[in-house]
């Protein structure tokens, strides 16, 4: 059984405040082209489930055709965090994530999906350390990001970028168990991006 864990993409979809807003058009149509529909899409690529990739927060870092697709598909360990301000390793103290490669935190905290959250959940930057240590190379929120919504410094991103963990935001984990799954959350082969929209899922994990 596949579980989406992606956020609807369409007009009402909330963007960041002050980005391009979602747009899908059929610019041509198949009565113009004679033949077919074709769709012309305008979006953040900030908008809803997607990757962030290095360059998003470094001029000097990697892009998204550079991202290493295996981190972005393999078993995957989801975790409540629910009620919690912000998260950081003391959150981990009675969980064994131990070898857990990518890791998927439920906050919870983007309760109206229609709306553009006021606060979320946030990573601290201690937690970077912590994961790297336990073998983490994913960080997957159900939030617009990592760090606090008005964070200018990123200490998040740059933390989770330094310890060579990937970060997927905006993911919809309403009603997904705690638990270890098949996660798929390929970008987009694009050649030049700060990121990419993906489709997110999960499938039940079958045994290692
Ligand atoms: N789309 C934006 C527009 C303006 C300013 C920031 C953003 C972000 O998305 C940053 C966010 N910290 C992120 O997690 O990727
Ligand atoms: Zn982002
Ligand atoms: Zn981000």
């Amino acid at each position: 059984m596949i579980i989406d864990i992606s956020r609807p993409l369409h007009t009402k979809t909330p963007t960041w405040p002050g980005d391009t807003p979602f747009s899908y058009e059929v610019s041509w149509s198949k009565e113009q082209s004679g033949s077919v529909n074709v769709g012309k899409l305008t979006m953040s690529i900030h908008t809803g489930t997607h990757v962030d990739a290095p360059f998003h927060f470094d001029n000097e870092g990697k892009q998204t055709c550079e991202l290493p697709l295996e981190r972005y598909i393999g078993k995957a360990r989801v975790v409540d965090m629910i009620g919690k301000q912000s998260i950081g390793s003391s959150d981990f103290q009675d969980l064994d994530i131990k070898g857990v490669e990518r890791l998927l935190l439920r906050t919870s905290s983007w309760s109206n999906s229609e709306m553009f959250p006021d606060s979320i959940t946030y990573l601290e930057a201690d937690l970077a350390p912590y994961l790297a240590a336990q073998g983490v190379q994913l960080i997957g929120v159900d939030v617009p990001s990592v760090d606090p919504l008005d964070s200018k410094k990123l200490l998040a991103h740059h933390a989770l970028h330094r310890h060579g963990i990937h970060i997927l935001e905006g993911l919809d984990l309403e009603g997904v168990n705690p638990g270890d799954y098949e996660l798929v959350a390929l970008p987009l082969a694009l050649i030049e991006g700060d990121g990419s929209p993906v489709r997110a899922i999960l499938r039940s994990w079958k045994g290692d």
